[in-house]
């Protein structure tokens, strides 16, 4: 064992739940966020990167959390974007061949408060029955009260906007200029995998921040439109939701990933809520409606589209459906050349089962 005397650590729920665990390595602190738990077995490097996850406590339910290491090439974004990690056991070693440095080494030059030895499976079944809620992880394990104070200032998740504080400060290209097709990406939050899979199917792509109107994609003349996954609510989007209004209006291309579908849905009028428990792992299942084909998908998200105002839509058809829970995995729109999905067909390390809608934005491009 590297560290032989490790901080006391705990985890405080909302509800004033504690589960206790140690500070991972030397570090000390204090974090706050909303917990969730992801259930991959791998990609743990992609899930903290991942901008979606932006003021998110992780338990990540694997029982083994580093084992792999970290690679430079295996980030969804500059830096970690998750607010802190939870695990059940941390490891200070690795072992892989392409590794370029042990996870402990990430998070320390990300600055990121982890904590380990927790009862996971506890932790994960008391929130999967109470449902997602703030908390705080600390190393202060004898302020719990000064703790209760400082949580209960922390905003809910539901009504938070958070694109703003992930997207981009200025628009930049990605992908080969002298591709044949043409992409102008709004980054709610975007995933570097979503911008490397569109690129590679010969399209160059400028990203454009959060804020960024109709008119300033429109100005790239782009061959179609994307919207990106990202973090928060999508219902205080105006903006985004805007520019997707603008887009169907004049029915150019359009897809959308997670943030991006619920932006798309709520922009044809059909509410979205916050669900008891998001949907984050790499096993979900995915019915598409249209071939009745199964799909296991990469997922994470928080907050839903409203199944019966989409189905009662005249323009919407509700083409996949999370097997789980029967919740909208994904819409298209009957008039429009204009689809979005849930959950994460880019998905790094996979599965890869749901590539072809990438092929199929491509193939409405040529439209
Ligand atoms: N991955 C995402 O784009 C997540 C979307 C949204 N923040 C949610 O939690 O539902």
């Amino acid at each position: 064992m590297k560290y032989q005397k490790r901080q006391k650590a705990i985890v405080l729920l909302a509800d004033g739940t504690i589960f206790h665990g140690k500070a991972v390595g030397n570090k000390q602190g204090t974090s706050f966020g909303e917990v969730c738990f992801n259930t991959g077995m791998t990609g743990y490097q992609e899930i903290f990167t991942d901008p979606s996850y932006y003021g998110q406590l992780m338990v990540a339910t694997n029982a083994h959390i580093g084992n792999y290491g970290t690679n430079v090439d295996e980030v969804e974004s500059d830096s970690i974007k998750i607010s802190g990690l939870i695990v059940k056991n941390f490891s200070y070693d690795y072992s892989r061949d392409n590794s370029d440095a042990s996870l402990e080494e990430f998070l320390d030059k990300n600055n990121l408060l982890a904590i380990s030895d927790v009862d996971t499976r506890a932790l994960v079944s008391y929130i999967r029955d109470n449902g997602a809620m703030n908390a705080v992880i600390s190393t202060e394990v004898d302020n719990v009260e000064g703790l209760k104070k400082q949580l209960a200032e922390v905003p809910n998740m539901e009504g938070l906007e958070l694109a703003s504080q992930v997207s981009t400060k200025e628009a930049y290209y990605f992908g080969d200029e002298n591709a044949t097709y043409k992409v102008a990406a709004l980054d709610i939050g975007i995933k570097k995998n979503i911008l490397r899979n569109i690129a590679k199917r010969d399209a160059y792509i400028k990203v454009f921040p959060y804020n960024a109107s109709f008119e300033d994609l429109e100005a790239f003349n782009p061959d179609g439109y994307f919207l990106s996954n990202g973090p928060g609510d999508p219902e205080p989007l105006v903006e985004a939701q805007q520019v997707a209004k603008e887009i169907i209006k004049r029915d150019l291309p359009l897809f959308g990933i997670c943030l991006g579908h619920q932006v798309i849905a709520r922009a044809n009028g059909i509410s979205t809520y916050k669900m008891h428990n998001g949907h984050r792992g790499i096993n979900h299942p995915v019915k598409n409606m249209i071939t009745g084909k199964g799909e296991i998908t990469s997922q994470n998200h928080g907050f839903a589209v409203n199944r019966e105002e989409a189905e009662a839509h005249p323009d919407l058809e509700v083409t996949h459906v999370h097997l789980n829970d029967d919740t909208v995995a994904g819409l298209a729109m009957k008039s429009k050349n204009c689809f979005s999905v849930q959950y994460h067909p880019e998905a790094s390390p996979g599965p890869h089962d749901s590539d072809y809608l990438f092929d199929q934005f491509i193939e409405n491009l040529k439209k």
